[in-house]
């Protein structure tokens, strides 16, 4: 059985759960459960806190886990990224009063609060600066009003939350961060089970970010056409009874998909569908 970390609170539960559901895994139904066995698939969902899934992958005792880039990094743990899931995205940033400092290089001798304490004490290091980092929990933004520090640095979103505190951004990122696979640095990437629970997942990711567009075009618009629509390797083009027409299937982004039906519009492409994809295997 493949063992699998699953966040079990955060920002990160909601979204994991969904896409391992939507992957055809079985997901608890209550969030009390800690275990959940799915015996169809093979596969023992472990629901452990978002900070110590890396931790346990890395031990060797879970074969897989979903976290977050920045909290794998922040672990220090022996443990690597093998595929991005594109949600939980968010940026890593020191945040300060206004005028307090310009960036990085100004914080020597001050106080930087935060939750990441491996991030920022590695960050600083690099740069060469002499700061002390205080550790805390969360609602680190609070930190500067109550005068425990004089910078933070945390996970920024849409930056409510740093308005809300009188808060503004200094510095470049330093780092951006979404949800991501993890498995035990060095370990073996071609196990067949590994393989499959990430082409499913990849099967998710596409079926999220394409759509399958069909459509007919007179032949000797089909080049231009094609262009239009490469499709993931090249678009099926079919026949159809009236000889000097074809019928074309290609995958599109679902983002550009309104943008290319007009353009096929206009290079008089007629009967004009997209569909959901609603799996895929590449
Ligand atoms: N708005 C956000 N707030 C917090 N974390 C976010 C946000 N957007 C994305 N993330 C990501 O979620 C992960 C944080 O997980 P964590 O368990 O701390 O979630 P949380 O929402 O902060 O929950 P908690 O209430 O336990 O602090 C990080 O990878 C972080 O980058
Ligand atoms: O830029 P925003 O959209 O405002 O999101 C970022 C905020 O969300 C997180 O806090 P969370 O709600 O997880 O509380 P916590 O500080 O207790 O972790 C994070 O620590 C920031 O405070
Ligand atoms: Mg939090």
């Amino acid at each position: 059985m493949l063992r699998i970390a699953v966040p079990n609170k955060g920002s990160l539960s909601g979204p994991a759960s969904a896409m391992l559901h939507e992957a055809g895994y079985q997901q608890r139904k209550e969030s009390k459960e800690l275990v959940l066995v799915d015996p169809e698939n093979e596969v023992e969902f472990f629901y452990l806190r978002p900070r110590d899934i890396a931790i346990y992958v890395s031990s060797g005792k879970l074969d897989i886990g979903i976290t977050g880039r920045d909290l794998l990094r922040d672990s220090g743990a022996d443990a690597e990224e093998i595929l991005p899931l594109g949600f939980a995205r968010s940026t890593f940033r020191y945040a300060t009063k206004p005028g307090t400092a310009g960036g990085v290089e100004d914080f020597g001798g001050m106080t930087v609060a935060t939750s990441y304490e491996g991030i920022v004490a590695q960050h600083l290091a690099d740069h060469g600066i002499d700061a002390s980092v205080v550790h805390l929990d969360g609602a680190v933004e609070t930190a500067i009003q109550l005068g425990v520090a004089q910078v933070i640095a945390d996970v920024v979103e849409t930056g409510t939350s740093l308005r809300n505190a009188g808060l503004e951004v200094v510095g470049e990122p330093i780092m951006t961060s979404e949800a991501v696979v993890v498995r035990r640095t060095g370990a073996d990437a071609d196990e067949p089970k590994v393989r499959q629970f990430l082409r499913r997942l990849q099967g998710v990711l596409v079926a999220r970010t394409y759509v399958m567009m069909d459509y007919d075009c007179r032949a000797e618009h089909l080049e231009r056409a094609v262009a239009l629509t490469p499709g993931l390797e090249s678009p099926t083009v079919s026949p159809l009874h009236d000889k000097g027409w074809v019928a074309v299937r290609a995958m599109v982004p679902a983002k550009e998909a309104q943008r290319i039906m007009d353009d096929l519009y206009d290079l008089g492409a007629r009967a004009i569908l997209t569909t959901a994809i609603h799996a895929c295997r590449l």
